[in-house]
């Protein structure tokens, strides 16, 4: 069996942490590690398996290493993470030819950009291989990923447009429930009800769209009635420009996350 050492359990890393511990990996061969005692605490609660501070001795017993920090927090990570492991990056932006360069010669690496679906088993996790890392490799770090949700393989280039997709996708849904929900209270509804009506709402369109196969256009078109409250609402949003708003973000976010790797 495999030991997993993760540096760094906080959002990301603790979550999937649990997703691995839930898809069946023994707890004894799953070590994390946080830089604060509190933090220990309060995840040797939650989860059933080691947690240190000590990264080296995290590492030494480990067979594959993940580095779940923030990028500008990478280094002592990556140092510790030493020689001759696989080593399996979650840091947005951190290109492996970074990780490489600090970890050394022949260092196998695969970069990942997951997500917080990693907390319910419905993750999003895009992985890409290093110069030397080996199919086996990512083999290894899809099956680990795959307990906490989807994983499939992409080249590296794409890793940036990923990350300002499925990597923070989810906070442009939680930005559209919370207005949303705010308008419903505004129009009448009772909170709990508006966020309840729209947690369903995007359930069944978001299991529609996957069931269907077919293009958003032609799903909000079903919806939108000839000279209905559907198209007055459309007419507003083209208006406001919101369309060009979350295309920016999209180009605003890959940009960025090219500048992240300047941070490790
Ligand atoms: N949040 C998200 O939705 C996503 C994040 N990512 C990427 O995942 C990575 C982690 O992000 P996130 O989980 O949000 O960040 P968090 O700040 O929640 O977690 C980072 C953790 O790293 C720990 N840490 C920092 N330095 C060390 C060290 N030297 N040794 C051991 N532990 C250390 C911190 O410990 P302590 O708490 O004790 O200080 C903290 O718990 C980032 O690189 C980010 O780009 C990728 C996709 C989605
Ligand atoms: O904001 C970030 O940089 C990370 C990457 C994707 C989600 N959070």
């Amino acid at each position: 069996m495999t030991t997993v050492a993760i540096i760094g359990g906080g959002t990301v890393g603790g979550a999937l942490a649990g997703a691995i511990l839930r898809g069946g990996h023994p707890a004894d061969q799953l070590i994390v590690t946080v830089r604060r005692e509190e933090h220990a605490a309060r995840l040797r609660a939650e989860l059933a398996c080691e947690v240190l501070l000590d990264n080296a001795e995290a590492t030494r017993r480990a067979d594959v290493v993940i580095v779940a920090t923030k990028p500008q927090d990478i280094g002592p990570a990556l140092e510790a993470a030493g020689t001759g492991r696989l080593v399996v990056s979650m840091a947005a932006g951190v290109t492996t030819a970074v990780l490489e360069k600090r970890l050394g010669p022949e260092s196998r690496v695969v970069r990942v950009m997951t997500n917080t679906g990693l907390m319910v088993d419905q993750a999003m996790s895009v992985i890409s291989p290093g110069r030397h890392a080996t199919e086996a490799d990512l083999d290894l770090a899809e099956t680990l990923l795959t307990s906490g949700g989807r994983v499939i393989r992409l080249p590296e280039d794409q890793q940036d447009a990923v990350s300002a997709l499925s990597g923070h996708g989810a906070a442009y849904l939680y930005f559209i429930v919370e207005v949303l929900t705010q308008a419903g209270v505004y129009a009448g509804v009772a909170q709990p009800i508006a966020r309840e009506l729209l947690i369903q709402t995007m359930t069944g369109a978001t299991t529609l769209l996957r069931e269907s196969g077919q293009h958003p256009v032609e799903l909000r078109e079903a919806i939108m009635s000839r000279g209905g409250a559907t198209i007055s609402a459309f007419r507003e949003i083209e208006r406001h420009n919101v369309r060009d708003a979350l295309f920016d973000a999209v180009m605003a976010a890959t940009r960025r996350g090219a500048e992240l790797s300047e941070l490790a």
